[in-house]
């Protein structure tokens, strides 16, 4: 009955902003065609499709709301003037009574938060439409923020995830453009994005590999603090951790007003998000503006605060190869090599004409250089490269669009701080770096290191492995032959094996040394 009531106004609504123009113009299907324009009503809209979209989307409640947003990351998928619509869609929704949150802590822990808290503030100090966070201090003085998942969270987004499966079959059905836009896939991204928002343990533990990204032990403290998880007060639904204090990064004159130099910061940002994707492969991927703060604290002033770290991504070390050396090809303007590193790797299928992918590569990069290397947009040359090679059957990899999107956030955010931010400038020494440290002396004395254990373990268990390999019974006549050739050369490569072994450790021995000699 609440599905059939539902839907019944998903499609209320979607003839009230006219959304038919949108989705169903390119309608196919010759019944639902008729069946449209007998429902359609009234002259054409005056209003964009983009905002009548972001419109609909905002009165059919928040999870839809969320989805216009997640929407609105995929350039790729949908038109440029809707996705800048969606963007702009604010997730703030009246809290939920406290009584509610307190009974949701409660249930989590066992216990109600005035009792597991010295002090637990009852008037939340931000609501949106999965959560809302307290403030709370703890019995040994700590102070903290509490995150409490809505109540009834999961059962609204089964339901409203039900129903968006079967609009997305529509729409593939009955739509020209259905298949294109991939409704189905899109809203399964949108069912894991979800599903992962609702699981604040994987937020806390993604907190806390972030903070450990960032700690003493590595030396780059300096340049982001994440709170501490408070793992006690932690279950699927409550997420509690150490309270910072800062200026939201977006508040560019308080930044100004308490000294700090927003330049740096600019540069700052761009080097914490190359640290975090070429060094750690494991990046915060929902830089908005109200999730990053600036320290006012006088120890720690003017240093990044990251919060809410429900979105991460995370690379291999495929995709940062892939990465790094599509953009020092692209600053050298090496479109060859650009188009060699996508047949190199397999991405494009092996027919693919070289010159052909070169060619589109060029007419997607070239125009770029019109302006100075300060003005370009390495977001944008990444978003233009994916959606040049899906004209070449790439399907590009979800941590990648998820990399894009929060480059153009980071680029964005850089921008606002320092009108002459040149990114490519502050990025290069990283990529570099990092190549070197892969290509280089330093990057075999690294993977020397890691694989060490493996080696160890394997290199004196091979002569056994083969042995048995070799004395398996009767394999027929053909194969017995063959076997009893084998096992004359068996005992030679044994030998050899043995040797090589030696050699081996002994060159494990020297790189070890030569490791601890730093
Ligand atoms: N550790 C913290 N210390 C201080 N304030 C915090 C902390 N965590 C969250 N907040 C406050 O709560 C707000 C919302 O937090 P967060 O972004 O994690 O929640 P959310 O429900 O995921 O919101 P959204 O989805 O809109 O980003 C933050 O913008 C900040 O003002």
């Amino acid at each position: 009955m609440f599905t059939l009531l539902r839907l019944l106004k998903i499609i209320v609504v979607a003839l009230r902003y006219r959304l038919d123009e949108l989705v169903l113009s390119g309608i196919k299907h010759p019944i639902a065609y008729t069946l449209l324009r007998i429902v359609r009503f009234g002259r054409p809209p005056k209003t964009p499709r983009g905002v009548r979209l972001r419109l609909a989307l905002e009165s059919l409640g928040p999870i839809f709301v969320k989805f216009g947003q997640v929407l609105s990351t995929r350039r790729d998928l949908i038109p440029l003037d809707v996705a800048i619509e969606l963007a702009l869609l604010q997730d703030r929704v009246p809290p939920f009574p406290s009584d509610q949150a307190a009974a949701g802590i409660e249930a989590a822990l066992g216990a109600s938060p005035h009792t597991l808290f010295k002090h637990f503030e009852v008037d939340p100090v931000a609501s949106a439409s999965i959560a809302q966070v307290h403030f709370a201090v703890l019995h040994d003085g700590r102070e903290v923020a509490v995150k409490v998942l809505r109540p009834g969270m999961r059962d609204i987004i089964e339901k409203d995830l039900a129903l968006m499966r079967v609009l997305a079959v529509l729409i593939e059905r009955l739509a020209a453009d259905g298949r294109r836009l991939k409704p189905r896939q899109v809203v399964a991204e949108f069912d894991n994005y979800l599903h992962d928002e609702l699981d604040l343990i994987r937020e806390a533990s993604n907190c806390s590999q972030l903070r450990r990204n960032f700690s003493p032990e590595t030396g780059r403290e300096h340049l982001l603090m994440v709170p501490e998880v408070v793992w006690e007060y932690c279950a699927t639904t409550v997420f509690t951790m150490e309270r910072m204090s800062g200026i939201p990064v977006s508040q560019i004159e308080r930044l100004r007003a308490a000294n700090i130099d927003t330049k740096e910061l600019g540069r700052a940002g761009v080097e914490i998000f190359f640290t975090q994707v070429f060094t750690d492969g494991f990046f915060h991927a929902d830089m908005h503006p109200g999730n990053i703060f600036v320290s006012d604290r006088p120890e720690t002033l003017g240093r990044y605060i990251a919060l809410d770290f429900g979105i991460v991504g995370s690379l291999s070390e495929f995709d940062k190869n892939y990465l790094a050396q599509n953009f020092l090809a692209f600053f050298r303007r090496d479109y060859h090599r650009v188009a060699q590193l996508h047949i190199e790797s397999g991405w494009v299928p092996p027919n693919t004409r070289e010159e052909e992918l070169e060619g589109a590569v060029r007419a997607v990069c070239e125009p770029y250089f019109d302006r100075p290397l300060s003005e370009i947009s390495l977001g944008q040359v990444l978003l233009r490269l994916f959606q040049t090679s899906r004209r070449f059957n790439v399907e590009i990899q979800p941590q990648l669009v998820l990399l894009q999107k929060t480059l153009l956030n980071v680029e964005g955010m850089g921008r606002e701080l320092d009108p002459n931010l040149d990114l490519w400038k502050t990025a290069k020494p990283y990529l570099e770096k990092w190549m070197h440290e892969r290509v280089g002396l330093a990057g075999l004395r690294k993977q020397l290191d890691k694989e060490a254990a493996q080696w160890s373990q394997l290199l004196p268990e091979i002569p056994r492995l083969v042995h048995a390999r070799l004395s398996r019974p009767d394999y027929g006549p053909a194969l017995n032959l063959e076997l009893t050739r084998l096992r004359k050369a068996q005992e030679q490569s044994n030998r050899l094996l043995m040797l090589l072994s030696v050699i081996a450790m002994a060159a494990l021995g020297l790189a070890v040394w030569a490791l601890t000699q730093n």
